[in-house]
């Protein structure tokens, strides 16, 4: 049996839209069997089961012609010539990670998918092709680089040449065939350039944990970038690039900074607008801070929200509840963590079958 690990992540970290992600310490898990001599069967012509445990499991399908997970490792089995997965294949996921939350969960289900394509197909694939696999699916690389490489990590797209960049523009339709299994037209799905995105870790201060407050509705992402303009002022602009300079610098400072750290989260091109999506965002942003919280050194919506991310070194439970608390005026219930970054990113392991 394989086991497959991926941890969560929360992007932007205020300043850094689509280009910081951190990895969070909790983990996307795939159990992995196979029965060499079960042969295909007409109702299951991919040659795979999923079993699925863990939130939200009415929202999952557990058709591999339609789960995220399996289409994406589909996809990367069908680009190098194998249009089902080995016989008698068992995917049993176990997804701790929130939906629509803001904490990754796409970004480590796609993660996910093309590792388990990486173990189901003997491909040996380095992380650096997996990401540009990942890449062609989930189209931000800041959620996928945090969850395939572990840590708190910057992320570029490269740019391509004109014939790359027509690959990469293939409708996600095309990448992701819904259904999966459909029709075999025999046709290669897009192949995706080399190196379409790099990142590069930093450091980590080791006083800081992360508190995640996650609210009980789900914002998607691709509404909440619907939300934002196409344009920005230069001022704007700006003010996101002076502090994103410091960000990553400070959050590795031992002992951190706070009022360095608060300042340097601070964002104009995105948090703003999705607060028309999110009861109570702008006055929980700006009323939780180093002076009001001890311990408290940083707040920002988590990735593309509803999640907030509070960064501190003590407290947690106070600053949490400080932020629970306003979410309820607004009749919203909250969960929270205290989250640690994972270091490691993806792991894949080898057990004996029990
Ligand atoms: N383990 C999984 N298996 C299958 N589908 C999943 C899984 N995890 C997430 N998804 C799909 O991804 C959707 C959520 O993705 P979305 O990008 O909207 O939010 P997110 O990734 O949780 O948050 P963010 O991108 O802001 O961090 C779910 O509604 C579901 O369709
Ligand atoms: N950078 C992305 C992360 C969400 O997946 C966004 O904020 O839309």
């Amino acid at each position: 049996m394989h086991i497959i690990k991926v941890p969560c992540s929360s992007a932007n970290i205020g300043p850094g839209f689509d280009v910081i992600g951190l990895a969070l310490s909790m983990y996307l898990e795939l159990h992995i069997t196979t029965k060499p001599t079960e042969p295909p069967t007409p109702t299951n012509p991919l040659n795979c089961t999923i079993t699925y445990t863990g939130v939200g499991a009415e929202n999952i399908d557990l058709d591999p012609s339609a789960n995220l997970l399996t289409r994406t490792a589909l996809y990367v089995l069908r680009c190098h010539n194998q249009r089902s997965f080995p016989p008698g294949t068992n995917v049993h996921i176990h997804n701790p990670i929130p939906l629509g939350r803001g904490l990754g969960s796409s970004g480590a289900a796609v993660v996910a998918g093309v590792t388990l394509a990486n173990v189901c197909g003997g491909l040996n694939l380095p992380k650096a092709r997996l990401l540009d696999f990942a890449l062609m699916v989930e189209r931000h690389p800041d959620n996928v680089a945090a969850a395939l490489y572990g840590g708190f990590v910057g992320t570029y797209l490269n740019e391509l040449n004109a014939d790359d960049m027509a690959r990469v523009e293939v409708p996600l339709a095309e990448v992701l065939p819904q259904p999966a299994g459909g029709e075999d037209t025999g046709l290669t799905p897009p192949i995706p350039p080399m190196d379409i995105g790099h990142f590069r870790r930093f450091d980590w201060s080791k006083e800081l944990k992360a508190v995640a407050i996650i609210p009980d509705f789900e914002v998607s992402t691709a509404k909440a970038r619907g939300v934002l303009p196409l344009q920005y002022t230069r001022k704007d602009m700006i003010f996101n690039l002076q502090r994103l300079a410091l960000l990553t610098t400070v959050l590795s400072d031992s002992p951190p900074n706070p009022d360095l750290i608060y300042s340097a989260m601070q964002d104009k091109i995105h948090q703003p607008y999705r607060s028309t999506l999110i009861p109570g965002l702008t006055e929980i942003l700006q009323s939780v801070t180093p002076s009001s919280h001890k311990g408290l050194c940083g707040i920002c919506l988590s990735g593309a929200g509803p999640t907030i991310l509070a960064l501190a070194t003590e407290n947690f439970d106070k600053i949490a509840e400080t932020i629970v608390g306003r979410f309820k005026q607004e009749g919203i219930t909250c969960e929270w963590k205290v989250l640690e970054p994972a270091e490691d990113g993806t792991t894949v392991v080898e057990v004996p079958d029990s």
